[in-house]
């Protein structure tokens, strides 16, 4: 469990984490979610104590990390791949890092094993690719065989078999009863891996809910239709105050505002034959969008990003 009550953190005049508070339970994964500079690194650093809170306190299982007798083994963390001397091998890394924390040198093989890593153990980090940079960082998470575990980004850089890789990885730890802290701006792959999620903007907690009320709570009536007469279905459709009808570039409608039985009921009312009819359903991007509209701080207006070929 790692609990955070009234945790900030100022920079100079920025204040990157502010007052946050939160509870992340055991046995499940719990997603850290955020545009840009909202706070998720800092906030993760806190809880390791890598990063002194300027007020609030964070502890995991119940005390500040750093008082922790053996602290590898209550949480492990991947913080930052690239911190590692490149002129290492992976082995003597992990082997390092072990003797400084009495752990057994038997569970370096077991970690080099569970990442991948074995075959490559004794090559210089200094060539390793970007992702096996990751699962490096993960395998010296992994090392104090921790009851939390706190990852930065991990699938960063990864390929998709990588990507798989790590969600299996991670539910399967959470299933043992662990606590894991995951943050990454893939949307799909969250949503697909976390149980929970705490979405932070500006330093604050927008949402900190179920993955699967965040995502009921973004549901509107959307729907997509197929008509041979698309053009004539628009029309009837437009008719209602509250519909907003757009065209897709494959004939598709997609209709806004109301269910798909309204629209149903109007096509076969006025005798339009439709091909399909299926409600749209919301995703995880769909509710982080909506959750972070105000607060990213790093924004692009697609209108003059991509301006109209001339
Ligand atoms: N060491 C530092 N000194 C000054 N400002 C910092 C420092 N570390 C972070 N910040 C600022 O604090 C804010 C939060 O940064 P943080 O890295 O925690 O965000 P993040 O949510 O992890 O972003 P990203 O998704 O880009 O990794 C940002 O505005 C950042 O510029």
């Amino acid at each position: 469990m790692i609990e955070a009550t009234g945790l900030t953190k100022r920079y100079g005049a920025k204040t990157a984490v502010d007052g946050i508070s939160f509870s992340i339970q055991p046995g499940q994964v719990t997603g850290f979610l955020g545009p840009n500079g909202a706070g998720k690194s800092t906030s993760m650093r806190m809880m390791v104590g890598l990063d002194r809170p300027t007020s609030g306190t964070v502890t995991i299982m119940g005390k500040p990390y750093a008082e922790h007798d053996a602290p590898l083994a209550v949480a492990g963390a991947l913080l930052d791949a690239k911190g590692v001397h490149p002129g290492r091998s992976a082995r003597s890394h992990l082997r390092a890092l072990a003797a400084t924390h009495g752990i057994p040198e038997r569970r370096v093989d077991e970690v080099l094993e569970m990442t991948g890593l074995s075959a490559v153990g004794m090559k210089r980090v200094g060539g390793f690719s970007l992702g096996m940079g990751q699962r490096l960082g993960i395998a010296a998470a992994l090392l104090g065989d921790p009851k939390v575990l706190i990852l930065d980004e991990p699938v960063n850089g990864l390929d998709p078999d990588g990507v798989l890789w790590v969600r299996q990885l991670v539910r399967y730890l959470a299933s043992e009863g662990r606590t894991v802290l995951l943050s990454s701006h893939l949307m799909g792959e969250m949503a697909q891996t976390a149980d929970h999620v705490i979405v932070l903007g500006r330093g604050r907690i927008v949402a900190d809910a179920p993955i699967d009320r965040l995502i009921a709570s973004a549901q509107t009536d959307r729907v997509s239709v197929r008509a041979p007469e698309a053009a004539r279905l628009a029309e009837l459709l437009l008719r209602v105050p509250e519909v907003r009808v757009e065209h897709g570039a494959d004939g598709s409608l997609t209709v806004e505002g109301v269910p798909a039985a309204v629209v149903g009921r109007a096509a076969f009312e006025s005798g339009v034959e439709l091909h399909e009819l299926t409600p749209v359903r919301s995703s995880l991007e769909d509710a982080y969008l909506a959750l972070t509209r105000d607060d990213v701080e790093y924004r692009t207006d697609a209108a003059h990003a991509f301006p109209p070929a001339a």
